[in-house]
């Protein structure tokens, strides 16, 4: 017996213990899904040319949608199997070619910053992960996925990729709401969680300052906004367990709350940074100079409450850029003022 056929004869309570998710599959046909009620497969068999008409596919259609159901879902268990749990760096060489001392580990929930000058080499060791490099891009790096090479269905997989970018620059190319977007994003993930799309866009509002809603076309969203709008996007619906950000200090959103959302789903996160504030938001960083990391500085208790300081000064520019944005002129003494306001800082 085939796996459609199969499925097709299980009593409900079967079906709901062998996969949930397809019960709402055949609910979503007007099939009776109640514990009591005939298995899919007799239901079908009863059904008229009327009924047919009434869901608008024939069966023959019906049975191909069960099929890709199916698959997609034997496709994401596989894809469960492939869990990353941690990510290894191995040193290839520098710009000269002289080798480069690294073997290092990261671990999910951990965000790792890469910093050093322009020029230096940060984009090229997130472009490493990104292809999850085996001694083939200009720096010879090797990336290792739970202390294996990657097999190369996982190198080269569009549709399961495990590591998700978010570049400088996000632009929609297509004509639609942000709902809908949203929703299609969910579905195609199998994400039937009736607030996710709301619970998402609250989060990049948060992100972002400036309000958008579902009903937002993605291509009238600001640079901040759909910067924001991918990064809960990301944290929500993306089941790539790394994910690499290039620059996220010029995109006119809250850095600090952005990290905080990607690390709270246990993601493993690199982020290239020129900025202070996020690169002491992270638990260590790689330092890059002439195209390979030099060294790797773990967070410590010193630091950490350096950020907290910085952390208080941050939102005093945020205030300030908020009374810049709604048209305010700043007074000659405020700054003065907004220093003497927070208890001990000077
Ligand atoms: N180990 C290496 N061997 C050879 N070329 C390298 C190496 N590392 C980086 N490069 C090259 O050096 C150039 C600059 O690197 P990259 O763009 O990654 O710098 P960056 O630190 O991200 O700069 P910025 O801060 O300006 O964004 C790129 O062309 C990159 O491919």
């Amino acid at each position: 017996m085939n796996r459609c056929d199969y499925v097709l004869s299980l009593s409900w309570e079967e079906l709901r213990s062998e996969a949930p998710q397809l019960t709402d599959f055949f609910t979503g046909f007007g099939i009776d899904t109640s514990p009591g009620a005939p298995p899919a497969g007799v239901q079908i068999e009863g059904m008229g040319e009327e009924d047919f008409l009434d869901i608008g596919l024939s069966k023959g259609q019906l049975l191909r949608n069960l099929r890709d159901f199916l698959e997609k879902i034997d496709e994401m268990t596989r894809a469960g199997r492939r869990e990353v749990r941690e990510l290894s760096l191995l040193g290839g060489h520098d710009k000269d070619g002289a080798p480069e001392d690294l073997v290092i580990t990261l671990k999910r929930g951990e965000i790792t910053g890469i910093v050093g000058p322009t020029g230096s080499g940060k984009s090229r060791l997130l472009a490493d992960i990104e292809w999850l490099a085996q001694g083939d891009t200009p720096t010879g790096r090797r990336v290792l996925i739970n202390q294996e090479a990657p097999d190369p269905e996982l190198r080269f997989s569009i549709e399961h990729r495990i590591v998700a970018q978010l570049s400088q620059n996000m632009n929609f190319v297509m004509d639609t709401r942000v709902g809908e977007f949203l929703k299609l994003h969910a579905e195609s993930r199998m994400i039937d969680s009736p607030c996710i799309v709301s619970d998402i866009i609250a989060m990049a509002n948060e992100l972002a300052g400036e309000s958008f809603t579902a009903e937002t076309a993605v291509t009238a969203l600001s640079g901040g906004q759909s910067r924001a709008l991918m990064i809960a996007d990301t944290a929500y619906l993306s089941t790539s367990p790394i994910v690499l950000i290039d620059e996220i200090e010029n995109a006119g959103i809250d850095k600090s709350k952005a990290l905080d959302l990607l690390c709270s789903q246990e993601k493993i996160v690199l982020i290239a940074t020129h900025d202070p504030l996020l690169a002491l938001m992270c638990s260590q960083r790689l330092v890059i100079r002439n195209g390979a990391v030099q060294k790797v500085i773990a967070a410590d208790a010193g630091e950490r409450r350096q950020l907290e300081q910085l952390l208080r000064i941050d939102e005093l520019v945020q205030e300030l850029r908020r009374r810049i944005r709604a048209g305010e002129r700043i007074e000659e003494n405020a700054l003065e003022q907004m220093l003497r306001s927070e208890a001990g800082m000077i």
